[in-house]
């Protein structure tokens, strides 16, 4: 029996992946411990995201840890895995799919209908606020960062009216009582990968690639690498207001896309296709055939 590491950050969400592969790999016979870890990410919690260096500064720390060799495996939510990562770096596997969706968390508002002209909302990303924008004009919208507890935090604080973000998050926290509304992915479109976890390793691990390939969840993989192959083509990092979502009816993956301009302000560009698809190429042709809908229709 090997001893496995795994580098996480120390967020109670981080944690709660970390350790729910943790469980996964003992249940198959493997000795696990944790390394927790505080990343830049973790650190700048007073600007938005996307102006200080985006998805990276979630996973560099880790990536480190595993190149040292002071761990084996790394991890993450995948939305905050950037779209192509540095050399060395592979993903052993994408798992099962939490809820993808955004989810409104107000103590007052039940649905985003009710919330009063005007309203104060919270929320941490560009596509959250296009979408909401698109939504609800009238709506103010303010930056919310930090992790989940601290947004929940200045929400019961009186901060905001209501604030946005992923239902995943609080259904792995035991928070799912918070939710008020999830919204269909029709009415705001979720973020490439939301909802699922990712485990980093280096490339050179094969023995690891082995060892993790029977957490893989094949579909929620194909989906997500249609989705991340839309950001892909489209230069995606977090400064882009883009939304991305595939599902699986039958053999068929159904891929649909929103852009929109964060400085105009203007509609919403929106692109969908479908397609039989069996392995992850046929998912990311999908996909890029999207993000060239996207373009044509005007995104950038
Ligand atoms: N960017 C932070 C982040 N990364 C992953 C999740 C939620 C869990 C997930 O999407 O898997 C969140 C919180 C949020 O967006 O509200």
């Amino acid at each position: 029996m090997r001893n496995l590491v795994i580098a996480t950050r120390e967020s109670r969400l981080a944690l709660w992946q970390a350790e729910h592969v943790k469980a996964l790999l003992e249940q198959a016979g493997h000795g696990v411990s944790l390394l927790g870890m505080t990343t830049r990410g973790d650190q700048i919690l007073d600007r938005t995201l996307s102006k200080v260096g985006g998805k990276g500064l979630f996973v560099k720390e880790l990536e480190t840890a595993l190149e040292e060799g002071r761990a084996d495996l790394a991890v993450h939510s995948l939305k905050d895995v950037p779209m192509d990562l540095p050399e060395g770096f592979a993903l052993a596997c994408v798992m099962e799919r939490e809820d993808p969706r955004d989810a409104l968390v107000s103590p007052k508002y039940a649905t985003l209908a009710e919330l009063p002209q005007g309203a104060l909302v919270g929320t941490s990303s560009l596509r959250r606020v296009v979408l909401l924008r698109a939504l609800r004009p009238d709506l103010k919208i303010e930056p919310l960062r930090g992790n989940l507890d601290t947004r929940l935090r200045k929400l019961d604080e009186g901060q905001y009216d209501a604030i946005v973000l992923a239902a995943a998050g609080l259904k792995r926290l035991g928070l799912s009582q918070r939710i008020r509304q999830t919204f269909e992915p029709a009415q705001m479109l979720p973020s490439a990968g939301q909802g699922a976890l990712a485990i980093e390793v280096r490339s050179a691990r094969a023995d690891l690639m082995e060892l993790l390939a029977p957490l893989a969840d094949q579909r929620t993989w194909m989906a997500v690498a249609a989705e991340r192959a839309v950001s892909r083509a489209m230069g995606g990092s977090c400064s882009m207001p883009l939304a991305a979502h595939a599902s699986f009816s039958g053999e068929y993956l159904q891929l649909s896309a929103a852009w929109g301009d964060p400085d105009a302000g203007g509609p919403l560009v929106r692109a969908m296709d479908a397609a039989a698809v069996a392995d992850l190429e046929q998912a990311a042709a999908l996909g890029t055939g999207v993000a060239a809908q996207l373009r044509a229709s005007g995104a950038r």
